[in-house]
């Protein structure tokens, strides 16, 4: 399957490309990035120490190469190769999280024209989670305080992360609520005591955390704390290529990461 990689320079892109590159199925035919990137024109596995005969490029014309494209950028990028994937009927991964409603709409939209796997968190363990959490919040359905905590390194733009909030809206579906409804974002000063049934979310941003997430249960007497750490995003570029190979032949749909794990 030849594969077209978005944000070709950025943490995934390069992790992407070296997972495509060390694949016996997959083949790099397509790289890009956003105009004036500085990697532009360069050989996209050179980082690697090899040449590949793809140069980075910012022309979404370079999507006729591909069958698929694996975008790992920022919600305004991949709205747009969305749309040069729809022109050009090429299947889409997305990875990116932060998107508002009407990105998701536009996602869900185009999954009529294409295929579209889309999800925050593409890791085999974090989708093994979210079942998990599934489990107990049914379990643990009244008497417990739900909080969702996450970690991740300096650079990440978006808060709560996608899977902290994907986390908070499995315990809400098993509650047979809306996440909007009872989630706190934040706390300052003088909040009051806190809400039976609400869903509270942390934000830790530092260093060079790849990605830690936690969701404590905390009843009186005990607590139950569910955790997951990426020490290496290796993970989510493998689950991606499990993605894009889940897409081969699809002409449309939209699918998360569950359905092609089958969990
Ligand atoms: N689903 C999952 O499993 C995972 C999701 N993510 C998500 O993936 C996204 C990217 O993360 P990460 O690789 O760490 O980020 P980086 O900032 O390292 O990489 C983003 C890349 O996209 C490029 N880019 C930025 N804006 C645009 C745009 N408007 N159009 C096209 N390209 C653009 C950047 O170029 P430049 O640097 O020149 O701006 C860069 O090459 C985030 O939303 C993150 O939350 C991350 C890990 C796992
Ligand atoms: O930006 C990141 O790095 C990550 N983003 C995703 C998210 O927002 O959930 C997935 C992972 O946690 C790493």
């Amino acid at each position: 399957m030849r594969i077209a990689i978005a944000g070709a320079s950025g943490r995934m892109g390069r992790m992407l490309i070296e997972a495509v590159t060390q694949s016996t199925d997959l083949k790099l035919t397509a790289a890009l990035d956003i105009a004036g990137a500085p990697m532009l024109g360069q050989d996209a596995t050179a980082f690697l120490g090899k040449l590949s005969g793809v140069l980075i490029t910012d022309q979404l014309s370079a999507l006729k190469q591909a069958d698929c494209l694996i975008d790992f950028t920022r919600p305004e990028g991949s709205l747009e190769h969305l749309k040069a994937c729809v022109t050009h009927g090429v299947n889409m991964v997305i990875g990116t999280t932060g998107f508002d409603d009407a990105g998701k709409a536009a996602i869900s939209e185009a999954a009529k024209s294409v295929g579209i796997v889309f999800a925050p968190n593409m890791s085999v363990g974090v989708n093994a989670t979210l079942k998990l959490l599934d489990m107990a919040a049914r379990i643990l359905n009244s008497g417990y305080d739900v909080e969702v905590f996450e970690a991740h390194h300096h650079h990440k733009v978006d808060a709560p992360s996608g899977t902290a909030l994907k986390m908070g809206e499995v315990v809400a579906d098993a509650w047979g609520k809306k996440l909007d409804d009872i989630a706190a974002w934040t706390r300052h000063g003088h909040t009051g005591a806190r809400k039976p049934g609400e869903i509270g979310f942390s934000v830790v941003r530092g260093g060079d955390i790849v990605g830690d997430h936690t969701v404590y249960f905390c009843g009186v007497g005990e607590r139950i704390e569910i955790t997951h750490r990426s020490s290496s995003r290796a993970g989510y570029a493998e689950g991606s290529l499990r993605a894009a190979r889940y897409l081969e032949g699809k002409k449309s749909g939209l699918f998360n990461m569950q359905t092609v794990l089958g969990l």
